[in-house]
């Protein structure tokens, strides 16, 4: 005990020398104070500082010997202030306040891509495994559910222009616990899954990790076994440089080698789908080349296969007409992108089967970060999309809620004024009148339709309505992103109601959040060229204003420090005084 107090101790006297744990402690509440502070912070590496309860996070870019056992263990059931900020603190905040009031809560980790959220999510999932008490059974659903990181990763993320290990789909995962605090299960929702990727990347980006760690760390059998060769630059859709990774499907993995043979034999169609060619002179454009392997990775004979390659059903009238396949090629590459987000989907729900056992739940949402390329793809805007939407959450249930509670219980209270990201929603996904509603329109409407025809009725209806009515609010900066957004809209047709499905899958998603108790982890970019020590100001400056920093400070300095519901807090109070004082019952 006497060793414990004196490492706290020494602990937070190093820490308290650096800057302030606690923006909500700052003496000045500027923006120039504030990046000071983390800055100050950064340079010896200390990457937490809170705001109140929420943790802003700076990616280190460098392993920190901050996640041993022995921190794990200083933090366990330590009140959340006593020490220096960490991700341990919020994780054992969260779920020691699940236990007293024995609800469910979530942790949003948030931030553009690169700046650490998936890295902060195995954190606190590894923190879990190690702080929460456990039976042999439950440490086999346990070590599943950590495993399942390394496999979806495999196949959901890549290496980006930003991101080395970029998550190319959005991850919500519930952890499960009894009512002794066991963690007893898990359950993922996955969110679209990029699969443009699987046909195509940007320059210096590559396809999902699977593709190359089949490629390169198969054994000689199995690529055999797959028609496969150990080289990289033999398949279309691997055209990029390659490195060496290695296959993370050891033999603890949750599936037999049965399971696993067949799931590398659809990813080894996917790299031979890739490779087939068309004879361009033929108007029937003849397969050229030998298919044999994927004929029997697909389990079709080279008639079928020519046949679903390059013709297509459609449906006029009443029908059914069969019409030759002008773009062979885009059929070939939809048909691989359909087959791998299909396998995606499967994994996700094995992964779920194994794991699922329902109780309270800490859920954990791990989303793609917001980008902006060059040109931005559809997925792009969708990823963008839902990010805005995770800030609205953000502002709905902090920056907004908080201020009307004080207004509406005559606390007196000066006005904060903060960006409300609103309108930005309703452009993308209003009934009738959002991008989306506009976009299903145009996609289901007879006639001849193309991207020209969509973008004439889009700069229709947005242009003069919307924009115009923005600009008169003088919001210049909102006008340039979305005429950005342009240049993605030209791309849609060729996702018809896709969009519609993810708003839906996004309103979800926000219903069942707003269910929970909410905790925060905003994580920020230190520099663009992923290197240690360096803090870009600016860099940090834009994200601290776009995720609406600022505003949460001055709320939370101005507010009360401590919130509860009156139902938990009459509950917890109650339970106690109940348990010292039966006669109560009375
Ligand atoms: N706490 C940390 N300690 C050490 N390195 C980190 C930490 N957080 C992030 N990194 C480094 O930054 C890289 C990018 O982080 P991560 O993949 O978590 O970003 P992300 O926000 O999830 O991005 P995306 O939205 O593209 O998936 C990691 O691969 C790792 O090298």
């Amino acid at each position: 005990f006497f060793f414990t107090v004196k490492f706290m101790d020494g602990a937070l006297t190093a820490r308290d020398r650096v800057g302030i744990q606690d923006f909500v402690l700052l003496e000045e509440t500027n923006e120039a104070a504030f990046i000071s502070n983390l800055k100050k912070r950064y340079s010896k590496d200390l990457i937490y500082t809170y705001i109140g309860t929420l943790l802003v996070s700076v990616n280190p870019y460098k392993e920190l010997d901050i996640y041993n056992k022995k921190q794990m263990d200083t933090y366990m059931g330590v009140n959340f202030f006593e020490l220096p900020p960490h991700i341990y603190a919020l994780a054992d905040n969260a779920y020691h306040t699940m236990l007293t009031e024995f609800n469910n809560h979530f942790i949003l980790i948030s931030g553009e891509s690169g700046a650490g959220k998936t890295e902060a999510s195995k954190k606190i999932l590894q923190f879990y495994s190690v702080s929460c008490p456990s039976t042999t059974l439950m440490s086999t659903v346990r070590d599943k559910m950590l495993m399942s990181n390394p496999v979806l990763e495999a196949f959901g993320n890549a290496k980006t222009l930003k991101n080395n290990n970029s998550s190319r789909f959005g991850k919500y995962m519930d952890i499960q616990f009894d009512s002794q605090g066991d963690a007893v299960g898990g359950h993922i929702l996955n969110y679209l899954l990029e699969k443009s990727r699987v046909v195509h990347q940007n320059h210096g980006e590559r396809n999902f990790h699977i593709f190359y760690q089949l490629v390169e760390g198969a054994s000689d059998s199995l690529l055999q076994q797959l028609g496969l060769e150990r080289d990289c630059q033999h398949y279309n859709y691997l055209t990029q440089v390659c490195m060496v990774w290695f296959l993370i499907f050891s033999k603890k993995t949750c599936w037999n080698k049965k399971i696993l043979t067949h799931l590398f034999e659809v990813v080894a169609s996917v790299l031979h789908l890739g490779n087939v060619q068309f004879d361009t002179d033929n108007r029937d454009r003849a397969l050229l080349n030998d298919n044999t392997e994927l004929q029997w990775l697909l389990g079709v004979d080279a008639h079928s296969l020519q046949e679903e390659l390059t013709f297509r059903k459609i449906e006029a009238k009443q029908e059914q007409v069969h019409t030759h396949l002008n773009h062979a090629i885009y059929g070939r590459d939809a048909l691989a992108k359909a087959i791998y987000g299909q396998t995606f989907t499967w994994l996700v729900h094995r992964i779920n089967d194994s794991t699922e056992n329902k109780k309270t739940v800490i859920g954990l949402l791990d989303i793609y970060g917001f980008e902006v390329f060059y040109v931005n793809s559809f997925e792009q805007f969708c990823i963008n999309y839902c990010n805005e939407k995770l800030q609205q959450l953000f502002i709905q249930l902090t920056l907004k809620a908080e201020q009307d509670e004080y207004e509406a219980e005559g606390i007196e209270w000066e006005p904060v004024q903060f960006f409300n990201n609103k309108i930005i929603c309703d452009l993308v996904e209003e009934k009738h009148r959002g991008i989306i509603s506009l976009l299903d329109e145009e996609c289901l409407r007879p006639g001849d339709v193309t991207d020209l025809t969509f973008l004439e009725r889009f700069v229709l209806t947005f242009f003069f309505f919307y924009i115009l009515g923005f600009l008169d609010k003088n919001n210049d900066l909102f006008l340039i992103s979305h005429l950005d957004q342009l240049q993605v809209i030209m791309t849609f047709m060729l996702y018809l109601q896709v969009a519609t499905q993810f708003k839906s899958s996004l309103l979800k998603l926000t219903e069942m959040l707003m269910a929970k108790q909410a905790w925060y982890i905003r994580c920020l970019k230190s520099n663009e060229s992923k290197q240690p020590g360096q803090f870009d100001e600016a860099l940090i400056r834009h994200q601290v204003k776009y995720l609406g920093l600022m505003e949460h400070l001055r709320v939370r300095r101005a507010g009360f420090a401590y919130r509860r519901k009156y139902e938990d807090f009459l509950k917890r109070y109650l339970n106690s005084a109940l348990v010292r004082h039966e006669y109560l019952l009375d």
